[in-house]
């Protein structure tokens, strides 16, 4: 049956109820069965056809597709911002669409056109466009794929992207993956105009394997004949299955060092990560820009204006973000992974040496208790120098978990039903990292708090019992919800 109110707020509800139940995520993972795999392809692409369109369609959006464990969305952004220069300048690409995730204040931030987040107008008219065709289609029979059915949250969203960027006539489109490559739902393309493989290490075990050869297997899914692929300097083992997998596959990939040309451009953070994405991007834009005939020489001694410009004006909200409250040094970072973590903890520590105030972190990583082990290396990275010996790394460590509002619980965009609800309650995870801060680092104050507005407002109470002159340097780290939804709260923004 069509749904009848179908504001953005209704779009995001019949959303979140494509999100895979808690319940049903555990009794799966008891029954050891595996989420979609190649069954999970074979299913997007019914999908495809009952929404209009075949895999050739999505050519037309000139893809740059991007798998990776870290780096996706910021090299995404990269790319996305030097076409927005060549735009501004040359008129082309025409129109340019980018799809990420997750989102950090709304769940349209995923699905932007020109840069910009989608309007909630066109986001719901387009998330319903969709519906109704899965509704009513009757093509591509498939006793795996009901009539009427839907796929879950995120795949769906991959539905809405390719629909609205063809309905919107983008002509240059950069597409992250969610989880993995080879089986993920953005992997119909099956010529993008490039393929980009970011830093690869551990992350989504249960579903990409315990080891980083199994995990670039994966993420070498995304590389397709007859279309070039880069990477970076990866660990040993990865980057042996990717050259293999590019062999298999008779594609050309390079293995990218650092670009010479990235000597003096400034990019944020100034960090040998952040290099390796930048990179990465150049080689995917000019790949594009080519292919578009926007772009004939590249000059080998410099970068071109309008790359310069892009890297360095390219805004990636809740990554290394660095905001100025009167009393409150806020440093925001989405980093959830061990690996990033660590990159993040020492970020931190360089953004803040000199600066004499309390120091204050706020974490969550909800759902994970592996996320305890990723604690210690963010208090070595904040231990004081000599001169400060006998004080704790964080004056005061805040976990809170990822509801936004003390009063009014979870912004619409952030429902998340795929963790157990009675963990949230009882802040579980939020005790069990407490427990582990006060034995790391016994000097600090451990606080538990119910919501990210609570934490928020721990900080500013700190800030207000500081000192003349001295100022919190709050570090918001651990998860992206949680930044996102720091943000939103320090912002009052709906939308970044
Ligand atoms: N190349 C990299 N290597 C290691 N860490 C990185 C790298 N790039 C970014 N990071 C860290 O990871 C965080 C997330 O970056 P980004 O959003 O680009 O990654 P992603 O691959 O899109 O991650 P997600 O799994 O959340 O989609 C950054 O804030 C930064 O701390
Ligand atoms: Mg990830
Ligand atoms: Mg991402």
């Amino acid at each position: 049956m069509a749904s009848t109110s179908r504001s953005y707020n209704d779009a995001i509800d019949k959303l979140n109820e494509l999100q895979t139940p808690f319940a049903v995520i555990q009794a799966r993972h008891q029954a050891g069965i595996l989420p979609d795999s190649v069954l999970g392809i074979a299913k997007m692409r019914a999908y495809l056809t009952r929404i209009g369109y075949t895999p050739a369609d999505l050519d037309r959006l000139n893809i740059i597709h991007v798998a990776g464990t870290k780096g996706k969305g910021s090299t995404c952004a990269f790319v996305d911002s030097i076409f927005s220069q060549y735009q501004q300048r040359h008129g082309g690409p025409r129109k340019t669409g980018l799809f990420t995730s997750p989102h950090l204040m709304a769940v349209r931030e995923r699905i932007r056109i020109d840069s910009k987040p989608i309007s909630e107008e066109l986001f719901a008219k387009y998330f319903f466009e969709v519906w109704d065709r899965l509704e009513e289609s009757r093509e591509a029979p498939d006793p795996e794929v009901p009539f009427g059915s839907k796929p879950v949250y995120a795949r769906y969203l991959t539905l809405v992207s390719w629909h609205a960027f063809l309905q919107e006539g983008v002509e240059a489109a950069v597409y992250e993956t969610g989880i993995g490559g080879e089986y993920d739902s953005t992997n119909l393309v099956s010529s993008p105009v490039a393929s980009g493989i970011s830093t690869l290490g551990i992350d989504h075990v249960a579903v990409l394997g315990d080891t980083v050869e199994k995990i670039a297997w994966h993420k070498a899914g995304i590389m397709k004949t007859g279309s070039p692929a880069f990477t970076i300097e990866q660990l040993p083992g990865a980057a042996e299955v990717l050259v293999n997998r590019a062999k298999e596959k008779n594609v050309d990939l390079q293995a990218l060092k650092i670009d010479r040309r990235l000597e003096g451009v400034k990019i944020r953070p100034n960090a040998t990560f952040q290099k390796k994405n930048a990179t990465l991007a150049i080689a995917l834009a000019e790949t594009a820009l080519r292919k578009l005939g926007l772009l004939k020489e590249m000059p080998e001694s410099e970068l071109p204006r309008e790359f310069i410009d892009g890297l360095e004006k390219c805004v990636f909200r809740g990554r290394c973000e660095v905001k100025e409250e009167k009393k409150v040094t806020w440093h925001l970072d989405g980093a959830h992974t061990a690996d990033s973590l660590k990159m993040s903890s020492k970020w931190f520590a360089s953004e803040i040496t000199g600066r004499t105030g309390p120091r204050v972190m706020i974490f969550n990583q909800q759902g994970r208790v592996e996320a305890v082990d990723f604690l210690q290396p963010i208090c070595n990275a904040l231990k004081r120098s000599d001169d400060d010996t006998g004080k704790p790394s964080f004056d005061h460590v805040v976990f809170c978990t990822n509801v936004t509002y003390a009063q009014t619980g979870y912004k619409r965009d952030f429902v998340n039903n795929t963790i157990d609800p009675s963990e949230v309650d009882k802040l579980t995870v939020q005790r069990s990292f407490a427990e582990k801060w006060s034995s790391i680092d016994p000097k600090a104050k451990v606080v538990v708090l119910p919501t990210i507005e609570d934490a928020l407002n721990y900080a500013r109470g700190v800030a207000e019992g500081a000192p003349e002159g001295e100022s919190v340097q709050a570090y918001v780290t651990g998860s992206l919800h949680l930044v996102g939804g720091a943000l939103g709260i320090l912002e009052e923004a709906d939308a970044l």
